[in-house]
């Protein structure tokens, strides 16, 4: 066994909340995303974690996570690398438009791939596959080394770039990656083994009404 991994999606923005197509757009978190940034922060405080390090990405929805979740752990002057790598999937031509109007336009079914399949991407963005080209290699050169020398890593991002990790943490094929979703501000606690495989995986809170 290495070191642990844990990955939070931030908790609900104000795009989210008017379900608005967010991608590199820069809102900020909603009352409720604070709630949750608090709840997942509670829930890592009482699992009794204590971090090495923490990376995030260059969007403050994901920043202002991460700093709610280190005052949960007490640890607010940990070192934290800031990286647009870890940025959320740019949604192209998407970005602003409201999901129920995109839906209304192009189908349910056009808009679910765009939102969830591994390969298509939305005009003029980014698919989950383009997402992991970015966020694959600079976990591996990184993240990575930290977690396999031991090391307590929290990496506070988004949706589809997490979701590009969890797909080859995972092990998930693209049919699968379809059906998954990440709730905000849920940490999932990775424990990895020295070739760094997956030895473990916690889920510290509710995935189930993540859509
Ligand atoms: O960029 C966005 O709109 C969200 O952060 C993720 O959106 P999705 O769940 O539609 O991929």
């Amino acid at each position: 066994m290495s070191g642990t991994l844990v990955l939070v999606r931030h908790g609900q923005s104000d795009w989210n909340l008017k379900n608005l197509f967010t991608g590199w757009k820069n809102p900020e978190l909603t009352e409720l995303g604070v709630q949750e940034a608090n709840t997942g922060g509670k829930a890592l405080a009482d699992y009794g974690i204590k971090f090495d390090i923490a990376f995030t990405s260059d969007l403050k929805r994901a920043q202002d996570t991460l700093k709610i979740i280190l005052e949960n752990v007490g640890q607010t002057g940990l070192e934290t690398i800031k990286d647009q790598a870890l940025n959320e999937r740019d949604y192209g031509d998407l970005s602003g438009l409201n999901k129920d109007d995109a839906r209304a336009k192009w189908g349910e079914e056009q808009v679910h791939i765009w939102r969830r399949s591994y390969d298509v991407p939305p005009p003029g963005g980014e698919s989950l596959r383009d997402t992991g080209a970015r966020v694959w290699p600079y976990y591996l050169t990184e993240i990575l080394p930290r977690v396999l020398r031991g090391e307590t890593v929290l990496v506070a991002a988004h949706g589809n770039s997490l979701r590009s990790l969890v797909m080859v943490l995972d092990k998930l094929t693209k049919e699968q990656i379809l059906g998954v979703n990440l709730a905000t501000g849920v940490p999932m606690v990775y424990k990895l083994n020295a070739d760094s495989t997956v030895a473990s995986k916690e889920v510290l809170g509710d995935m189930s009404g993540a859509h």
